[in-house]
């Protein structure tokens, strides 16, 4: 098929190299010239494991071409997929200007019939207002269908070749046919749908997932004040097939690009049709609150903040990807500085993003883990990154003012810790306590 992607940050991007992959013809599109520039020198704009790779591949094998010139992607393609952003508003709806933007000049650039397949996460009805805008501005014929995209950051390749369910919502048997031929290298788990329907399973799907960690994060918090561990809780809840094992990791709650903006996203959708999503507003509100659990624990083991100097461990949402959109750290280390606190802040990948959306002359950008580790009065882990997981913990806690160790993501075990002069807190695990034996490192 030859296909043109419009935008390309992840969704675009991955999704455009994947389909080239499987041996379509693809051009991806983009506004942006700095990416398309970057693009086409074969890099990456953003970091994701195996992508780069699969750029240099598809392009030298002619199938995957950059631009920032929409006619031209339009013009040479029977699919046009939207995969523009969708940011939120200030009073958490979804931004759909982008979309409506790319609807108009797609309409304006059509030569032929074309299959609209929307990407990009937008609320219900969206897809029929492209449809309205398309077919005002265009005498071709176009069927407009959601196929709403569920891959993750960090792991985004692998999801897009082996996905779990492939949903396409469709008024068209036409387009149907075509996209299911279309996605069936991927998987047999396809489910056609109306269109409404589809643009709900994927803020459903995001409300879910949003919903186990908020819960797991609840009964961590419990854990931590009745003294049961919330890894094996969530293990012996897991092996339920009903409930599963996955997403029911407790931390310093969910962050990046996706989650936070949807879940609003969706409050605002209900509420426009009269209904108040209860569920899910105190979901967002305990994870408001989670990020701000690793500050509590904090005091409790420093007693006073101002003066201290904390180490942060990561900056990203999560590991494996350089984004940094709505990242728990942001909050968290304006709060330690706020309490007057010296941060000394370390990621092995985001560093850089981050630096150039929050800086304040009381954070120092380290280098390594252990430089930010070095005369620091406790660490904060905020993401976890297999640099962190691996590391010696003696040789982090002979370098330290004072070895405190506060892990919002529970990677250390009780056996890493426990030989160890940490006074160690994590989430939901009041038994791994410090037993205080001295060892020499
Ligand atoms: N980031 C993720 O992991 C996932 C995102 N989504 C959804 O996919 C959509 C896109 O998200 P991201 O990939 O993170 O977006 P992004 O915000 O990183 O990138 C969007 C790109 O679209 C480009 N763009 C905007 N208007 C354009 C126009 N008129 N012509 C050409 N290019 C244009 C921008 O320059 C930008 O490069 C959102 O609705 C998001 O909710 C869905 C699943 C996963
Ligand atoms: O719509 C989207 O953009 C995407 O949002 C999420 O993907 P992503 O945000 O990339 O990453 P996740 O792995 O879902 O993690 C999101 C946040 O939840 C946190 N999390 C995740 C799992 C868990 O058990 N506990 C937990 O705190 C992570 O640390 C991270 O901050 C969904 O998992 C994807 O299916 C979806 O396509």
């Amino acid at each position: 098929m030859k296909i043109s992607v419009v935008g390309t940050g992840y969704v675009g991007l991955v999704s455009g190299v994947c389909f080239s992959e499987l041996g379509n013809q693809v051009i991806c599109v983009d506004k942006d010239q700095r990416k398309v520039d970057v693009l086409n020198k074969l890099q990456s704009p953003i970091y994701e494991p195996g992508l780069t790779e699969l750029i240099e591949k598809n392009y030298r094998e002619k199938r995957l071409e950059f631009t920032t010139d929409l006619s031209y992607g339009v013009k040479n393609s029977d699919i046009v997929i939207i995969a523009v952003g969708t940011p939120p508003l200030p009073n958490g709806e979804a931004n759909l200007l982008y979309i409506e933007q790319v609807a108009t000049e797609i309409a304006t650039e059509m030569n032929d019939y074309k299959i609209i397949m929307t990407k990009s996460t937008v609320p219900v009805g969206t897809n029929h207002r492209i449809k309205e805008i398309v077919s005002n501005l265009t005498k071709f014929p176009f069927d407009v269908v959601s196929v709403p995209e569920f891959l993750r950051e960090g792991s985004a390749v692998k999801d897009t070749l082996n996905p779990d369910r492939i949903v396409i919502g469709t008024e068209s048997e036409a387009a149907m046919k075509i996209l299911t031929d279309l996605h069936k290298p991927l998987t047999d788990n396809i489910i056609v749908t109306d269109i409404r329907s589809a643009e709900m399973i994927k803020y459903a799907s995001n409300a879910f997932l949003a919903t186990k960690i908020s819960f797991i994060n609840e009964i961590a918090n419990i854990c931590d004040k009745v003294g049961a561990d919330v890894t094996k809780v969530a293990e012996g809840m897991g092996y339920d097939k009903r409930i599963g094992a996955a997403f029911l990791n407790a931390g310093i709650g969910y962050g990046g690009s996706c989650f936070p903006k949807d879940t609003n996203a969706l409050v605002q959708i209900a509420g426009n049709a009269n209904y108040d999503f209860k569920l899910l507003k105190s979901v967002i509100e305990v994870n408001q609150n989670q990020r701000f659990n690793i500050m509590e624990k904090l005091k409790a083991s420093l007693t006073t903040l101002s003066g201290k100097t904390v180490a942060v461990w990561g900056l990203a949402f999560k590991p494996n990807t350089d984004d940094v959109r709505d990242a728990p750290a942001f909050e968290i280390i304006s709060e330690l500085v706020a309490n007057g606190v010296k941060v000394k802040a370390f990621d092995p990948i985001a560093q850089e993003n981050f630096r150039t959306q929050f800086n304040h002359p009381d954070i120092q950008w380290c280098e390594s883990p252990l430089d930010a580790a070095k005369d620091s009065d406790a660490i904060c882990l905020l993401t976890e990154w297999d640099v962190f997981k691996s590391i010696n913990l003696f040789e982090v806690q002979n370098v330290m003012a004072n070895p405190v160790l506060i892990d919002g993501r529970n990677v250390f075990s009780k056996e890493q810790i426990s030989l160890t002069k940490f006074d160690y807190k994590s989430i939901g695990r009041p038994g791994i306590k410090n037993e205080k034996v001295l060892v020499k490192s």
